[in-house]
């Protein structure tokens, strides 16, 4: 187990799972930092510019990775929201939660985004074929990679608590390792 204090969690999932609202009620509650890649793709420019079709941005993963290794994300305290979880290290990661919606669901979602018919079909096939969770699965240790569901409101609550246990464990377990090193 690493010697962070504090623990880094991915939270993944297709767009319009709710990666959004879990990760800013996480921060919210517990004080780690919500760190939303995309963001620090456009802010950063990590990025090979923009994908008129798709509207959205091309990322350059080595520029990302090196600008998030600036900030420090491998010490840990991040909760790190992003539509794809094989590009970081295995090293740097704790917990990865795959968030997972029922489809009718997730085509309304999107719908009400006015995502392009193309980009809102090939979302739908990803949940469809369970795309994220395969990745997350083929990327980390099995043990460490969650999935949950988020087809209602209050399953961001319930699901927000349980993470919160997750990381209240996850620091007992690094304090006992701590003290058994000393
Ligand atoms: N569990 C849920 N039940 C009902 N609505 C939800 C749930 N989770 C998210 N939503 C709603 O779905 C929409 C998309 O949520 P959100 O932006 O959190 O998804 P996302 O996975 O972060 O998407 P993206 O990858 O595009 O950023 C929002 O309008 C949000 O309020």
């Amino acid at each position: 187990m690493p010697s962070r204090a504090q623990p880094n969690i991915i939270i993944t999932g297709t767009p319009g799972v709710g990666k959004t609202s879990h990760c800013e009620q996480l921060a919210a509650n517990t004080g780690l930092k919500n760190l939303s890649i995309n963001q620090i793709v456009k802010d950063r420019a990590c990025h090979d510019g923009w994908d008129a079709e798709y509207k959205s941005w091309i990322v350059d993963e080595d520029k990302l990775l090196d600008a998030l290794e600036d900030d420090g994300v491998q010490n840990g305290g991040y909760i790190i929201d992003w539509h794809a979880c094989d590009l970081f290290p295995k090293s740097w990661i704790d917990l990865v939660v795959v968030l997972r919606t029922d489809t009718t669901k997730l085509y309304d979602r999107l719908k009400a985004r006015q995502y392009p018919e193309k980009k809102l079909q090939e979302n739908m096939d990803s949940e469809i074929m369970e795309v994220l969770l395969e990745e997350a699965r083929g990327a980390y240790d099995e043990e460490i990679v969650v999935e949950l569901r988020s087809d209602e409101v209050e399953d961001v609550e319930s699901n927000v608590e349980r993470i919160e246990r997750w990381i209240e464990n996850w620091k007992c377990n690094q304090s006992e390792k701590q003290a058994q090193d000393d």
